[in-house]
């Protein structure tokens, strides 16, 4: 049950002094008392609870001292925060104490949460997933694998962060370093054995992940996302490749089909396990995929000295038997036999559930189109599953997805242009605009697509009117997939957040056509 809160919090933390936080990062203390203490951490005043440290950062926005009153209100013991900080906090009249950093705070914030938390003494195993497309999909895959291996487990994605029973929607796909800690305190209280954790390049370079050190880390693909961020792909590269040091992680595992999977492998600061899928290709495991329909893809999974696995994951597509082989690589490299895991399934069947991911809206068996809905957002992603789409779909292919305003532009018309030659039909319409006019984002995909010169390209801004269309255009063995939003509820339109569920507007339009009870 999802609670609405924006972080899950141990529920019985230990007090940490003032005096102690200020000695051990040499902060200047001012109007600390001795025996003053904290028992938490948050970098967001909304999301302050009683007892808390309140981190005031400045940020690209706004500076966090300015949100010091609404913090002070919902119960923060004292401030962290830099001089310029330091003086907000003073000309708003908190009466709170304040400790001061020279450094920026957000380079402080992981240790500092660590210690508040007593994080460095939890021993769990923690796996860490990263490359451009397809990390969530392997952290619940971890998940389910670690789970069938008898392990209490707990996970942090860009749906949702989870411990045992305990779940909340997430903001972003790797949590500030506060909110992991918190997390993990949690997770420790409830005797959490093993940790799954999506790792974004921007949580590698904006200390997110400061005072964590994960036990696996795996690198799964690369292509164009966040230039927006990063300026070029060089230096987004240089991002995903900094987990791979041994501050961050013991060992990795690396899907070296690609050449930037075997620059990971080669330019690896630890020691690294190579999976390959292509045929050929030098690795330490190899991927077969031995079936796959609309239904799933089964494999097999064979590694050094014997080490082998045949299972199958009831999600389309070759590269969702990748995800699984990589996170079945990732337990072994943890001292998890894979026997271990095979013994708590049934016949190597992974029953996972990816929110939003390849997600079946419609009735299997039933009289009409399957109508999938997916997260993808990027050229890679688009291609991936369009392939696999190729290689499975009985019928017609009608692909219907926009792309976020404010965000990477450069990969718009590459979208159009993988979506057009890949499907039969393709139906662009709005995602989240935010600033910018839907048209104009439209206009750079429509462009795309036509460049194709493949399929029929029909643009219909409203999602909720090009969901009816799709359905309209299908015909029974015909395959709808809509490709952006997965998981979420919302869109993001000029500054507000419209409640939109694609997974709840496809039901409802399948139950107009009478394609489901
Ligand atoms: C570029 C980036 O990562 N920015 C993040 C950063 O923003 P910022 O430092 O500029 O902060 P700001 O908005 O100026 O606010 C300053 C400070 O005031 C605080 N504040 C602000 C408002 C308020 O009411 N109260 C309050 O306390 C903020 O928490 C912050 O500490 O710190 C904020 C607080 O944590 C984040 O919300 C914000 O993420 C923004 C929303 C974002 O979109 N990030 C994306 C790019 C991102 O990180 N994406 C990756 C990858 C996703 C993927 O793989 O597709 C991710 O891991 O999610
Ligand atoms: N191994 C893979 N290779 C390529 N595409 C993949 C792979 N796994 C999943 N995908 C596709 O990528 C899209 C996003 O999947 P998923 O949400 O698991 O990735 P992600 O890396 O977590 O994305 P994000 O960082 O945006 O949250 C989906 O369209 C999915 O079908």
């Amino acid at each position: 049950m999802s609670t609405g809160a924006q972080s899950i919090r141990p529920q019985t933390p230990t007090p940490i002094s003032l005096r102690d936080l200020a000695e051990r990062f040499r902060l200047e203390a001012i109007g600390a008392a001795d025996d003053a203490a904290v028992t938490g951490v948050s970098l967001d005043s909304r999301d302050v609870r009683e007892g808390d440290l309140y981190v005031g950062m400045p940020g690209a926005k706004r500076h966090g001292a300015d949100f010091a009153p609404q913090a002070a209100g919902l119960g923060a013991r004292a401030i962290l925060t830099d001089a310029a900080g330091a003086a907000l906090v003073r000309a708003a009249g908190v009466a709170l104490p304040v400790l001061v950093s020279e450094v920026h705070p957000r380079e402080l914030l992981g240790e500092v949460s660590a210690a508040v938390y007593g994080t460095a003494e939890y021993t769990a195993k923690l796996f860490g997933v990263t490359g451009t497309n397809g990390k969530t999909s392997v952290v619940y895959l971890l998940a389910e694998l670690l789970r069938a291996a008898g392990l209490v487990t707990g996970l942090s994605s860009t749906a949702e962060r989870r411990v045992g029973d305990e779940v909340i929607t997430a903001n972003l796909t790797s949590p500030e370093a506060s909110e992991l800690h918190g997390l993990l305190a949690r997770m420790r209280e409830r005797e959490v054995a093993a940790v799954a954790i999506e790792v974004s390049a921007q949580a590698v370079v904006r200390h997110r992940l400061d005072g964590v050190h994960f036990d696996v880390v795996a690198f799964n693909n690369f292509s164009q996302d966040h230039l927006d961020e990063f300026g070029d792909l060089e230096s987004y590269f240089a991002a995903k490749l900094a987990l791979f040091t041994p501050e961050r992680a013991a060992r990795g595992v690396v899907v070296v089909d690609t050449p930037y999977g075997q620059r990971i492998a080669r330019e690896s600061q630890i020691p690294i396990t190579r999976l390959a899928t292509a045929y050929g290709q030098q690795a330490d495991w190899h991927l077969a995929v031995t079936a796959q329909t609309l239904d799933g893809v089964s494999f097999v999974l064979q590694g050094p000295e014997g080490a082998h696995f045949r299972g199958s994951v009831p999600v389309f597509g070759r590269f969702m038997a990748e995800n699984a082989a990589l996170a079945l690589i990732m337990l072994h490299e943890a001292g998890i036999p894979l026997e271990q895991v095979a013994a708590g399934l049934d016949h190597g069947r992974i029953p996972v559930y990816i929110p939003g991911r390849l997600e079946e809206m419609s009735q299997p068996g039933s009289n009409g189109p399957r109508f999938f809905v997916d997260y993808g957002h990027t050229p890679g992603a688009f291609e991936a599953m369009l392939d696999a789409l190729g290689e499975v779909a009985p019928g017609k292919i009608i692909f219907m997805f926009g792309a976020d305003g404010d965000r990477d532009t450069t990969k718009r018309e590459e979208m159009g242009r993988i979506a057009a030659a890949g499907a039969d039909t393709v139906i662009i319409c709005d995602y989240h605009p935010r600033s910018e006019p839907p048209e104009a984002i439209r206009a750079q995909l429509l462009a795309g697509a036509r460049s194709a010169g493949h399929a029929e390209v029909v643009e219909e801004g409203d999602p909720r009117s090009a969901v009816r269309l799709a359905i309209s255009l299908a015909s029974p063995g015909d395959v709808i997939l809509y490709a952006g939003p997965g998981h979420e509820d919302y869109q993001e339109v000029a500054g507000q957040y419209i409640p939109y569920s694609a997974r709840d507007e496809v039901r409802g339009a399948l139950r107009e056509a009478g394609l489901l009870p």
